[in-house]
This record gives structure tokens, sequence and C-alpha cells, in this order.
């Protein structure tokens, strides 16, 4: 069995390939937190491998220990990295080796569902990341934001009277109380990159895709869908569209860097 692992600075997520007749389906997604993940688990959770594929944006910590203990089973290991291209899609990193391996794979995987399509890529984890794929296949950069969490900790931690729960739903009305003042910014912020970062797509010419994964992706996709009108809903005495359409197709794709890492299966 042929497991892919996306470690990343708060979650280990993976999935097993499961061999169809047709077409090649993933199974469900198993997310464990890393604090919660050691060198003891993994005979509970890979004990069917016989090949491992990783990538990994943490400490090697856990890698080099996966990769010996894939050679005590005679397991199959292989780590991914970034690269300068693969198949059409090409790196804007001036160093593509610095890209995070989870942007690179996000990319191969808009890439390949995507053909020819301009692709806005929001990953929400730890950090807020997002990717712009041109229809050529040129990735042409993005940013990094602290995540939503992150966010909410830099200031917790860098401030006396602030306090905020650990979760709370996503919302960015203007808070009554510090813990809605706190997290609804965490969220109006992050939106306002997303939404910035549509308006930066749209510079290339018609944004066709946005695709957004990761922890925090379902409620930003849902709060993107509500706040942002995604359709041609109103049109002044001019008669001129005056809220251009923000993307032809918006998706939530929870398990999106998995399709990129399969692109290393072959
Ligand atoms: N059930 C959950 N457990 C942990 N984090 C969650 C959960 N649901 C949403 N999150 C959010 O997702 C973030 C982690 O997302 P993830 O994409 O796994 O991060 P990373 O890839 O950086 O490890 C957390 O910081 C938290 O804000
Ligand atoms: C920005 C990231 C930390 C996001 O990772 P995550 O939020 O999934 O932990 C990761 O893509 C990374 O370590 N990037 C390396 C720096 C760069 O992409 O420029
Ligand atoms: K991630």
């Amino acid at each position: 069995m042929i497991f892919l692992i996306d470690i990343g600075n708060s979650r280990i997520k993976y999935v097993h390939r499961l061999e169809g007749s047709e077409s090649i389906k993933l199974s469900a997604i198993t997310q464990l937190s890393n604090i919660d993940f050691s060198v003891d688990d993994f005979a509970n959770h890979f004990s069917q491998a016989t090949k491992i594929i990783v990538a990994n944006v943490g400490s090697s910590t856990l890698t080099d220990a996966l990769k010996t203990w894939c050679k005590t089973q005679n397991v199959s290991f292989t780590q991914v990295f970034s690269e300068k291209q693969k198949n059409n899609v090409v790196s804007a990193y001036q160093d593509p080796s610095k890209l995070g391996i989870d942007r690179w794979l996000a990319l191969l995987a808009a890439a390949q569902h995507y053909p020819n399509k301009n692709v806005l890529i929001i990953d929400a984890g730890t950090a807020t990341t997002v990717d712009f794929l041109a229809k050529s296949g040129q990735h042409q950069g993005g940013w990094i934001l602290a995540g939503i969490d992150t966010l909410r900790a830099s200031l917790l931690n860098n401030s006396t009277l602030v306090t905020a729960d650990e979760q709370a739903n996503s919302a960015i009305s203007f808070g009554k109380n510090t813990n809605d003042n706190v997290h609804n910014a965490c969220w109006s912020a992050t939106l306002g990159m997303i939404q910035q970062g549509i308006g930066q797509a749209q510079e290339y010419g018609t944004l066709d895709v946005i695709i957004l994964t990761g922890g925090n992706g379902l409620a930003l996709t849902e709060l993107l869908l509500t706040e942002t009108h995604h359709c041609h809903e109103s049109i002044d005495e001019s008669g001129y569209d005056n809220d251009k359409a923000i993307a032809k197709e918006i998706h939530y794709i929870d398990n999106f860097i998995f399709y990129g890492l399969q692109a290393y299966c072959e």
C-alpha cells in the first residue's frame, strides 16, 4: 500500500492510494497533531505500507526517523523537494528549493486539475500562503502570512490585557469584547489578504479558479463566498457591471496537495 504523507508545522496528514481499476483514488485523510505523533506511532499507522512518499515543511527529526523505520521494515521511502520545473509547472522562486514543498505540490495539483487556467491557491494552515499559477504553467509567486491561530498567538504572546479563546468560529464583524476583537480581526485580515491576492491575480487576466485548502480552508471559503460578491450582482445606472466576478470557480479541496504528491508516485 502506498502512503502519501504531508507534514506541516502543526499537523501531519496522510492518505493511502486505493489502487482501483480505472483511476487511482485516495483514501480519506488521517490528520494528527504533530505533538501527538512520534516514532512509536509509525507501526500503528503505516504497517500496511510498501511505499511511503513524504513532503515535510517541519523539522527533519520526523522524516529522519521515518526513513530509518522504513529501512528496517523494508518499505520504500521517498521524500520530495521543490524543483525549478516539473511537467509544465515552472517555479517563480529565484532559488526554487526554498519554496515550501506544500506550496510546490499545490501548484502541481492545480496544473493537473485545471490545465491552462489562471489559478489562485490559498493554503490556510500554521501559515496562510497564497500562490498564483498562470495558465502558461508559470508560477508568479505569492505571500506567506501568519495563519489564523498564529496571528492570535503572536498577539497574546506580546500583550498583557489581550486574551482570547483557543478557537472561535470565523466571523469578520466588529467585536464587542476582547475575544471577538482578536478573533474577528484574524479572520478579517486573512480574508483581506485573499481579496488582495484576487486583485493581484486579475492583473494577469481573467482569474479562472480559486482553490482553498488547509485546516482553515473551509471556513475561509465560506467567508469568501459570503463576504465577496462572486457573481454579477449589481449593474449601476450606466449599465456597467460595477462588480466584476472575482473568479469563475471557487473550490475548497481538503486533500489538494496529495494530488501534487501523486505526481511523484510514477
Ligand atoms: N480539528 C483541527 N485540529 C487542529 N487544527 C485545526 C482543526 N481544524 C482547523 N484547524 C486549524 O487548522 C490549522 C492547521 O492546519 P493545517 O493545514 O493542518 O496546518 P499545517 O499544514 O501548517 O500543519 C490550525 O492552526 C487550526 O487553526
Ligand atoms: C509557509 C509554510 C511554513 C507553510 O507551511 P504550513 O503552514 O503548512 O506549516 C511552508 O510553505 C514553508 O515552510 N515555506 C518555506 C518558505 C517559503 O515558501 O518561501
Ligand atoms: K500546509
